[in-house]
């Protein structure tokens, strides 16, 4: 592609470089090559502006840099743009040219990437070549990639479209983070149609208030969707009416689901130990489906996948009946083993109060003896966090065993100290797999042990080094050990 094929999105139009072939395009100084146009965002740690030199240094076809930046005295054209974090997300979609034709992307606080895998396997029952996209990687035919962000950044992710677009995936679903909408990494996807499971505290780190965060997970429906398009969102949360009013508001065909939903009704569920009944209405016909999930969550989830589904056209019959062959992803309260005497291990991905709340509850109704769970907080992230999840745990844990999630730079005992503060009687253990350890060594036939925080992850960072650690492995191996 010439550099002069971008124009449109940026300001090529008489420079001398118009004929230059692009190479790439790259956010990151460091990855730039002869042809690649460097785009320098305002990050958070970074001014990528003070890394113009060093692109240009390194063969850049152009400097793309916000109006009013002061770059100066570059041998390469600077173009200024109004955000050139939009320009970077449409220039990579121009760039790789294709992605699947059906896209989805699901946003909320707690349930996008159960979401993302449930969609995808909707739509491979209904014989879709299909993707998903999200925290825990790249599902797709033939390829099963670990994750690092839940909403990759817009070079990544066009490429990915590109690659998944060529090896023949017709549909795929993804998560969109806040980060990843405010950052306008989601800018350059064409989106079929959008979902909202819910909204809690997350990222008060990231986003001054509440409403914020919300405003950034609007922008998938008020700015990201095309008008007409339809807006699956979960009926029974707090913030569904603002979410269902500004998806109006924006033109969207709005598909609400849940105990209140119009489009799929939950008429009524029935637990049992590791699945659940539920009745579903669907445009006046009752569904009856057998889900094999734990959890009254996993409902919510399948039904905005299914709406997802639906809306993008699979069959609603289809749709429904695939959701009695869905499996949980990975490290969404997963069952990792059970002791002799019967007592279950999950593994979940709770790291934020609401979903805390939500596992802890979840177990309760098949739990005839205690509920154990072990967690921490990962450090560099929201703090306010902490003191809220020792609560919860307390009052909804029997037994609480705080350890470490991923410290990262901070000092883990600090990070404990403030889960402590709000949990008295909770036992300290720092060691993450000393922690499983002694919890797996605690349990009595009907007792269930839930180790939170770090589902899928596969390595627990401390410090600046990330060292192996899988929740699923410690669960495993203390579970072999007990039994020996
Ligand atoms: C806070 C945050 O979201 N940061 C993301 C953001 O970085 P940033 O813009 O703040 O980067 P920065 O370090 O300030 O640097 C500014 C710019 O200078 C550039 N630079 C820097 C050094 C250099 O030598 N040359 C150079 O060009 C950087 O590439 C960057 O473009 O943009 C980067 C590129 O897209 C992301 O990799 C980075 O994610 C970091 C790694 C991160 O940890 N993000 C997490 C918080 C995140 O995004 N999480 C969400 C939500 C998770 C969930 O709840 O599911 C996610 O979607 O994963
Ligand atoms: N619909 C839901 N409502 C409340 N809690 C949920 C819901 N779905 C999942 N959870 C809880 O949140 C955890 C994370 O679920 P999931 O990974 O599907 O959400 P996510 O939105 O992708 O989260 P993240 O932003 O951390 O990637 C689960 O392990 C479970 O504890
Ligand atoms: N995507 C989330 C994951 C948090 C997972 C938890 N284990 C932690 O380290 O806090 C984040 O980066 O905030
Ligand atoms: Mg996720």
């Amino acid at each position: 592609m010439k550099l002069r094929d971008l124009a449109g999105i940026l300001p090529v139009e008489g420079i001398a470089s118009v004929d230059l072939e692009v190479t790439g395009i790259s956010s990151d100084s460091r990855q730039v090559k002869p042809g690649v146009v460097f785009f320098a965002l305002a990050g958070t740690k970074a001014d990528g502006a003070v890394y113009a030199a060093d692109a240009a240094a390194r063969g850049a076809a152009a400097i793309v840099a916000g109006k009013g930046s002061t770059i100066a005295g570059l041998s390469v054209a600077v173009l200024a743009v109004d955000d050139p974090r939009l320009a970077l997300a449409l220039s990579a979609a121009r760039y790789f040219g294709k992605q699947p034709q059906t896209m989805v992307a699901v946003t909320g606080t707690s349930g996008k990437t159960s979401v993302a895998a449930f969609t995808r396997q909707i739509w491979e029952q209904a014989g879709y070549a299909a993707a998903s996209i999200g925290t825990t990687g790249v599902v797709a035919p033939g390829r099963n990639d670990y994750g690092s962000l839940t909403t990759p950044d817009p070079v990544a992710l066009h490429q990915l479209l590109r690659e998944l677009a060529d090896a023949g995936v017709t549909h795929a679903s993804m998560e969109a983070s806040s980060h990843g909408l405010d950052q306008r990494r989601l800018d350059g996807v064409k989106l079929a149609a959008g979902g909202f499971t819910n909204l809690g505290r997350d990222h008060m780190d990231y986003h001054p208030t509440i409403e914020d965060y919300h405003r950034a997970k609007l922008r998938l429906f008020d700015t990201l969707l095309p008008k007409g398009a339809p807006a699956v969102i979960f009926a029974d949360d707090p913030w569904s009416a603002p979410t269902i009013q500004a998806a109006q508001a924006a033109g969207l065909k709005v598909l609400t689901v849940g105990r209140h939903g119009d489009f799929l009704r939950l008429k009524r569920v029935e637990h049992e130990r590791h699945r659940q009944r539920a009745e579903v209405e669907a445009d006046g016909v009752l569904y009856e489906i057998d889900l094999p999930l734990a959890g009254d969550f996993q409902i919510s989830n399948a039904l905005v996948s299914a709406g997802l589904a639906i809306s993008t056209g699979t069959p609603v019959a289809k749709a429904l009946m695939a959701l009695e062959k869905l499996k949980g992803a990975p490290g969404r309260l997963d069952l990792v083993g059970t002791t002799v005497n019967g007592a279950p291990v999950y593994v979940d991905y709770a790291h934020k109060p609401d979903a805390l709340e939500n596992v802890l509850a979840s177990v309760r109704p098949f739990t005839t003896g205690r509920v154990i769970v072990v967690f921490g907080c990962g450090g560099d992230r929201d703090r306010g966090k902490r003191p809220i999840m020792g609560e919860i745990a307390t009052r909804l844990a029997d037994v609480v065993i705080v350890t470490d999630d991923n410290p990262r730079s901070e000092v883990p005992e600090t990070i404990r100290a403030a889960i402590l503060a709000a949990a008295p009687g909770a036992i300290e253990i720092g060691d993450r797999r000393q922690a499983i350890h002694e919890a797996v060594a605690m349990l009595h036939a009907g007792d269930t042990l839930i180790v939170a925080g770090k589902g899928h992850e596969e390595g627990q960072t401390i410090g600046s080094e990330t060292l192996h650690f899988s929740d699923h492995e410690e669960v495993r191996a203390a579970l072999t050990e007990r039994a020996a």
